[in-house]
């Protein structure tokens, strides 16, 4: 195995940046609190029908050492399931959908999972899109074959997302063992040429080379629906990591108007020091927050849900 650096490893990235390019970077990414801008978006979405994009680990819950303990905090259960309840709403996000319903548990929500590989819609719109579905051997082939290289390494973490695959080294004591694992995840990925790699916190998450991600799922949903093209329609999304910039962006680039929100609490090293979003909240508890703000001025915008899809969005 050939040691030269492929990819930026953690600790590298933290020893490289000076006090003042770190000030740039977390400059660049400062956004305006939503919150503390509320009347700001408000006005933004004044009379428009907002569908809400809702990004799980980091967003909704906090970011904790065990990947499967990532509980959202008591509280945000019942705020979620009212937005739900007056908004069309969808989670976006990493994990394999059925995994992240076990966390959230509500049935009158869209499901994307596996960066938005496999979307599910609520019983009563019932839509299925499976972008994937002859990938999962060549991702089983994979999690064994990284097994195999990674295996010396204490503390790394391969979670089966099912269409996507996550290595975590949140665990992984030693900062050169971090790196290690980088160069090996890297090297292995550049052998193989059905698979990308993309970092995100502590994680590099590996799915199928497929032209698809967060910001495709949300298009995926919204046409489902009928409202892509509305101009009467405002999404939302709020999202933390790498992967939910493809999903800022899909709210940037939409003619009609959308808004993304990146939840951020601290300055993070290993983040490019650039965001699509438009606005933050510091963390899910913020997350938390906006969702009970948005709630309670859901008669000022247009908050009736979207009548259930026909079979037009059924790719099932
Ligand atoms: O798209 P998301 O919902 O944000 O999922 C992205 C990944 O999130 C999870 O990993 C992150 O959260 C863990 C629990 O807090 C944390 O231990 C880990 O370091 C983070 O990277 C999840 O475990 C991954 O499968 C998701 O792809």
């Amino acid at each position: 195995m050939a040691t030269a650096m492929t990819a930026p490893a953690a600790g590298a990235m933290v020893e490289g940046r000076s006090s003042s390019s770190r000030d740039d970077a977390a400059a660049r990414l400062h956004k305006d609190n939503a919150i503390e801008h509320w009347a700001k978006i408000k006005s933004l979405m004044d009379k428009k029908q907002v569908v809400l994009f809702l990004d799980y680990d980091g967003t909704l819950s906090p970011i904790v050492d065990q990947p499967d303990k990532a509980f959202m905090k008591e509280g945000m259960r019942p705020v979620l399931a009212q937005a739900a309840s007056v908004f069309t709403t969808a989670i976006v996000t990493g994990r394999s959908k059925d995994k992240v319903y076990n966390f959230v548990g509500l049935d009158d929500v869209f499901y994307a999972g596996s960066h938005g590989l496999e979307i599910q819609g609520p019983l009563d719109r019932p839509v299925k899109c499976q972008m994937a579905e002859d990938m999962r051997p060549m991702l089983e082939a994979t999690t064994d074959t990284l097994h195999s290289l990674l295996g010396h390494i204490q503390g790394y973490e391969i979670e089966d997302n099912k269409f996507s695959l996550s290595v975590h080294y949140r665990q992984v004591p030693s900062p050169p063992h971090v790196e290690e694992l980088h160069n090996i995840v890297h090297e292995y990925v550049a052998t193989a040429p059905e698979i990308v790699v993309k970092a995100g916190k502590k994680v590099l998450e590996l799915r199928p080379k497929v032209d698809w991600h967060k910001g495709s799922a949300v298009n995926w949903i919204l046409d489902a629906l009928d409202l892509g093209n509305r101009s009467d329609v405002f999404p939302i999304y709020l999202g933390d990591d790498i992967t939910d910039e493809d999903a800022f962006v899909a709210m940037e680039t939409r003619a009609c108007g959308g808004m993304g929100i990146l939840v951020k609490e601290k300055f993070d090293p290993e983040r490019p020091p650039e965001t699509n979003a438009s606005f933050s909240l510091r963390n899910p508890d913020e997350v938390q927050t906006f969702l009970a703000t948005l709630v309670s001025h859901a008669g000022t915008v247009t908050s009736a849900k979207a009548p259930p899809a026909t079979a037009a969005g059924d790719t099932s």
